[in-house]
């Protein structure tokens, strides 16, 4: 039995996670009344009694729930962006690492990845550690997200009529919070140029990497990128590459309402051109899908117990 404290769970990763936890009897749950839910020293009490604590929490409050532990069993996975490129973390997106399911299983600080860096790292990851993307290459990263990505705030900011807008781009300072994780965990030695957007949808979301393979060292084939891609993920129930075949059109709801990270590949004729595309649910593997197989990992359970596949 897993004793269990979600902290910030009453925010929209809390809760998404909370559905998928619905009929666990292996998990026991330590739960704060709502008057005293941001309550230091409550949470402090539940932090330290749990045998895994998921932080669903503004950054800020991420780092003083982990300062608020002060026992060594209390294991933590963290959703927020605090700890992602921190010491002593271990990056709970295992599937990128060939060793990084066991490093996971053996962790106590786990700090779960972003949504957008979810999509961008599962394209790009084993293609710059299969040297077919160089460390120093320049890439873009376009983006889009439903506005559940931005939690309660932008939620509301979409529902209750404040905005009436389709599409916004922003993080236009071109330093967006998730570009060190992006170049980090990529294994890239020059950050990506990101450029996100937000759209008038709940949830879902595209993450795209073109690539100009034809002047590219090497001229890598759109064909040896699919292979390592399928390869890498030849044994994961969560992410999978998607057949080469025509497709009409992509849509932001492709992986909306799962827990699936799907991986796309479209060349051009000549095969000088690809655009790489991940199409994932930010609140699902971008989010509380993550994060639920995390825990089930930590837990010694079949990663995929409570995810929508
Ligand atoms: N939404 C998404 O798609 C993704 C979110 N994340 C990350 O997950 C974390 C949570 O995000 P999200 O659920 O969207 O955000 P929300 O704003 O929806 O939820 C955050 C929750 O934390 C609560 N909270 C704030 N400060 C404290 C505190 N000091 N002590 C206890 N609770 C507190 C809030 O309380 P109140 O209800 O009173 O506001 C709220 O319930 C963030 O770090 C976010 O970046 C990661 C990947 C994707
Ligand atoms: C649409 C929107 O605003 N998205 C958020 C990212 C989602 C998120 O919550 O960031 P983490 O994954 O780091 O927690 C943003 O760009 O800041």
């Amino acid at each position: 039995m897993t004793n269990l404290f979600i902290d910030g769970g009453a925010g929209t990763t809390g809760l998404e996670i909370e559905a998928r936890l619905a009929g666990r009897t292996d998990i026991s749950r330590i739960e704060l009344p709502e008057d005293r839910r941001k309550d230091a020293a409550a949470r402090r009490e539940a932090l330290n009694e749990a045998d895994v604590a998921i932080l669903c929490l503004p950054d800020d409050a991420a780092r003083e729930a982990v300062a608020l532990i002060d026992n060594s069993r209390t294991r933590v996975i963290d959703a927020s962006t605090a700890h992602r490129v921190a010491p002593g973390w271990t990056y709970g997106f295992h599937e990128i690492e060939p060793d990084g399911r066991a490093r996971l299983a053996a962790a106590t600080r786990v700090a779960n990845p972003g949504c957008y860096p979810t999509g961008f790292l599962g394209l790009v990851r084993p293609l710059v550690a299969a040297g077919l993307i160089p460390a120093d290459w320049p890439i873009s990263v376009n983006a889009v997200s439903g506005y559940s990505g931005g939690g309660k705030a932008m939620i509301a900011e979409f529902e209750n009529g404040d905005t009436d807008t389709a599409w916004r781009g922003y993080a236009l300072g071109l330093a967006h919070k998730h570009v060190p994780e992006m170049m980090s965990h990529a294994g890239l030695s020059v950050p990506p140029l990101f450029a996100p957007a937000v759209v008038h949808t709940l949830r879902g979301m595209i993450v795209e990497v073109p690539l100009q393979l034809a002047a590219m060292p090497g001229r890598p084939t759109p064909a040896a990128l699919r292979a390592v891609l399928e390869a890498h993920y030849v044994a994961s129930p969560i992410v999978r590459v998607m057949p080469a075949e025509a497709l009409a059109g992509l849509t932001i709801e492709h992986a909306a309402g799962t827990d699936r990270l799907d991986l796309f590949l479209f060349a051009s004729p000549d095969g000088g051109q690809v655009r790489l595309i991940a199409a994932l649910d930010n609140l699902g593997k971008g989010a509380a899908g993550a994060a639920v197989q995390s825990l089930n990992i930590l837990t010694g359970q079949d990663e995929t117990r409570g995810l929508t596949l």
